[in-house]
Order: C-alpha cells, then structure tokens, then sequence
C-alpha cells in the first residue's frame, strides 16, 4: 500500500483536483491519499480567528462568508452532475453552520481557534470524497480525528495511531483508495487539535511508518527537493536521491517542501518517501530513503543549502566553567526543563553560544542561567545557513570554500563536525539572500 499526500496547491483549483483522481486511479496500488486545506484556506481560517479573539464578530462573519463564496463557485466547478453538486453543497452547508456557531462562543479559546483551523482539511476531504464517489472511484474518507493523537508533549502516539490503523483500515479492504485529512488530530483530552503548520506532511509519514507503506508520496508544485531554496534563488535545480539523514536536515532547517518531523516516522520504520510534482507528474520527484543508490554516489560534495529564520543567540560565559566538568549538563537541563530545543552549540572555555527558535521561556531561562552566569544580550533575527552534503574527512577544504563564498558578510557561529553531512552557520537575516545566491554561486554554479 502506498501514502500518497496532496498539498493545498495540489487541492487548491477544480482542474487540480480533477488531475489528482487521474493520478490516484491511474495505477492498481491501494492508496491511503492525505489531503492539506485548499490553498489560502488555513490562513484564512486563521484570520476569521484573529477576528474572533479581538471581538470583532461583524469582521468574522464577513470573513466567514467570503471563504463559503471561494467553496461555493469551487464546487460548481468540480462535480459534473446535479446529484454531486448537491453533495458539495451539503458539506459546505453543514461546515459553514458550524464556523458560523464558533462566533457565538465567548470568550474566544484556543480549543475553539483549533476546531476553527481543522475546518479547511475536513472540507477539502469531505469535498474530494464526494467527487471520487461521483465519479465511481471505489473509495472511503477516514477520519483523522478518530486516529491521529497527539500527547501532551504534542508529540504523535505511535502506538495509539498503529493500534487505530490496525483497527479501522481492515473493513474497507474493497476500497482502492482511503482519503483522509492531513494535519489535524486529537490531544489527550480529546479535543481537536493539530501537527503544527504544513504538517499533512507529517500525517502522511505517520500513516506510511504505522501501516509499514511500501512508499510515502508528497505531491506538491515543484519536482522534488531542490538545491536551494527556490523562492530566493534563481539557479536551483532538483536533487533526485538524498539520505533520510540528509533530508532531515534540510527539512528541519528550513527547506520548506516538507514539514521539519516528516522524515522521522518514515526512517523508524524504514519507508522510502518520494518527493514529486503534481503539475509534472512524469518528473522522477526526489527520492528520499536510507542509501542512495550506486549512481547517486558520484561524488559530489555539496548537496544542498538551506535557511531557518527567527533564530535568537544567547551568550553564556563564566570563568567558573574553567576546567570544570558538569558546566554543560547544568546548562542543558534548563533548556530541557524549559522544553526549549537548541539548534546550534558553539563552545570555548569560558563561554558557550547556543541558539533557540522558540523563545516562549527565554526571560525565565535567562534567570536561571543567570544565577550561576554571565549572560549576555541575546542576537534577534538570525538566521541559520545549513549547507548539507558529504563532508567526510577525506574532502578537504570544505569549510574553506563555504567560508570564502560568504566573504563580507559577518558570521556569528559555525557548527562543523557534528555529522560528516551538515555545515551550519549562524548569520543576521538581513544577509540571508546574499549568503544564500553567494553559496549556491560558489558551490553549484561556478564550479
Ligand atoms: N529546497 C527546496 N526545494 C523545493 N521547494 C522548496 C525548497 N525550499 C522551499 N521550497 C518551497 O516549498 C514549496 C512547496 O511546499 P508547500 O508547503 O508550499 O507545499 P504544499 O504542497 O502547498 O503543501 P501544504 O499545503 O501541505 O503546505 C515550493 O513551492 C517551494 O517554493
Ligand atoms: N493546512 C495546514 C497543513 C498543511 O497544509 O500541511 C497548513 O496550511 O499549514
């Protein structure tokens, strides 16, 4: 059985969702098929709950109503007969009753802001299911909501997801093709909640690993991963192998194809994710598995660059750390107790730098690293450049040539040698363009 997972460009137009059931249908592979939002849906769905919080009720409503005019022209568009016109319209009808009832809720909640988000993957499911049904496609919409748990770390449970697949894939063995909605999920109270922004990404790799997939497809609107971050840089093309290491990595700093934990499920239990182009299906896409292949080792150094922004740099001194051992340990556990990841480390001794992307607990860990610290004031708007390839010992003058490539713009960490496969460094996001066209002038085209 495949996954295969349909992003909100890939679901965003009639004519879109017309090309994916030629695509599902167009082999005999049984598919789970994970559907994000129609694209612009979540933001607005987001929006219409800025109106919410704020009171501004009349704002909301108009909100409201201009998406229910996007969902009713879309399906107008989409089903061919009177019978599924009418069954799109019934689903937008009872969905917009229901975000219609959410502006009658006050105080505005954060459990009221996640039912209100998840509306735009239950419509885009509810929506394609009804199409498929029109057209024949022998197939079931499974609900994520009676699946996907999250616990109260917000981390997937495993276990739980496995136990329900288990469960509820078997009595649609007849069904060809299961839909089934990306991103949303339940917490341990059993409220409706979420994997985080772009993460049907992340549903799509947990459904592969729980059901062990024979592969888990991402379809998106460009043809794979490419060197570079393409919204920024003009000569990037696309890598057709990469390790679950390698894509992890860049996923994780930045690349924004893919939701940062989408290759951990997939790895755990070895499931191949592929990487492809719904506006080109016939392009090879990027496979992503655990070795490339004899004719993707040929050598090549660099691989790829990409960029995390909003990153904040905290300098920690203290003549104290001086030949002592322990120093770092009790550092680390206040991040740990903060559930505050860090990024990057860079050490001397009497000084440790580290970056962190969620500064939600900065001011209390500031005090507590206060107490036995100097700290210092900590760098806003960094941005980390994480350059990925193979960088084992017997390369020489790698850091030279990614150094030399950044010449003129100001460095504030490095971190090289931690995996054989990632340089990182930490710069100002004002330079992040320049350093990001810098390198892949350096590295990729000027070679
Ligand atoms: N290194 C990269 N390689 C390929 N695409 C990248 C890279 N870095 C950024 N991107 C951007 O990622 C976009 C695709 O991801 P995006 O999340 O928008 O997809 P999506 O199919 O709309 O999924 P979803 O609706 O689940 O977010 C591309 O259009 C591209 O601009
Ligand atoms: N619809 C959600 C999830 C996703 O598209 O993957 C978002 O826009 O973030």
């Amino acid at each position: 059985m495949h996954v295969w997972k349909f992003g909100g460009t890939s679901v965003g137009k009639p004519e879109r969702m017309h090309s994916i059931r030629n695509l599902i249908t167009a082999d005999s592979t049984r598919k789970v098929v994970v559907l994000s939002a129609l694209s612009g849906t979540t933001n607005a769905l987001l929006s219409i709950g800025e109106s919410l919080k704020s009171n501004a009720e009349e704002e909301a409503f108009e909100k409201i109503e201009h998406l229910k005019a996007h969902y009713d022209s879309f399906v107008r568009e989409l089903f061919n007969t009177s019978e599924g016109l009418a069954a799109g319209q019934r689903i937008i009808s009872n969905e917009f009753s229901f975000l219609r009832s959410l502006t009658r809720i006050k105080p505005f909640t954060l459990k009221q802001e996640k039912e209100l988000v998840a509306e735009g993957e239950l419509l885009s499911t509810q929506i394609f299911a009804a199409y498929l049904t029109e057209e024949g496609v022998p197939s079931v919409l499974l609900p994520a909501l009676e699946f996907m748990r999250i616990d109260a770390d917000n981390e997937p449970e495993l276990g739980v997801i496995d136990q329900n697949l288990r469960e509820m894939l078997p009595p649609h063995a007849d069904k060809q093709i299961i839909v089934t909605q990306g991103f949303i999920c339940r917490n341990p109270r059993g409220e409706v909640d979420n994997l985080k922004r772009g993460g049907s990404d992340y549903t799509a790799s947990l459904i592969g690993g729980a059901i062990r997939a024979e592969e888990i497809q991402i379809w998106t609107d460009i043809d794979g991963m490419h060197n570079n971050d393409p919204r920024i840089v003009k000569k990037t093309f696309p890598i057709r192998e990469l390790t679950f290491d390698e894509a992890a990595e860049l996923a994780y700093f930045g690349a924004k194809i893919l939701h940062p934990s989408t290759i951990t499920p997939a790895k755990m239990r070895g499931v191949p994710v592929r990487l492809k182009n719904t506006m080109a299906p016939e392009a090879p896409g990027t496979l992503i598995t655990d070795k490339l292949s004899e004719g993707a080792q040929n050598g090549q150094v660099f691989k790829a660059i990409a960029a995390k922004d909003n990153i904040t740099a905290l300098y920690i001194h203290s003549t104290r750390m001086l030949n002592a051992y322990g120093f770092l340990r009790r550092i680390f556990e206040i991040f740990e107790r903060f559930k505050t990841p860090i990024d990057l480390i860079a050490t001397s001794e009497v000084s440790v730098s580290v970056t962190i992307d969620n500064i939600e607990n900065l001011a209390a860990i500031q005090a507590e690293l206060g107490q036995f610290c100097e700290m210092e004031e900590p760098d806003y708007d960094q941005t980390i450049i994480c350059i990925v390839g193979n960088f084992s010992s017997d390369h020489p003058g790698i850091a030279l040539k990614v150094l030399k490539a950044l010449e003129g713009i100001p460095i504030r960490m490095i971190s090289y040698g931690g995996t054989e496969h990632n340089i990182s460094l930490l710069i100002h996001g004002q330079y992040k363009a320049q350093a990001l066209n810098a390198l892949n002038d350096s590295l990729f085209v000027n070679v």
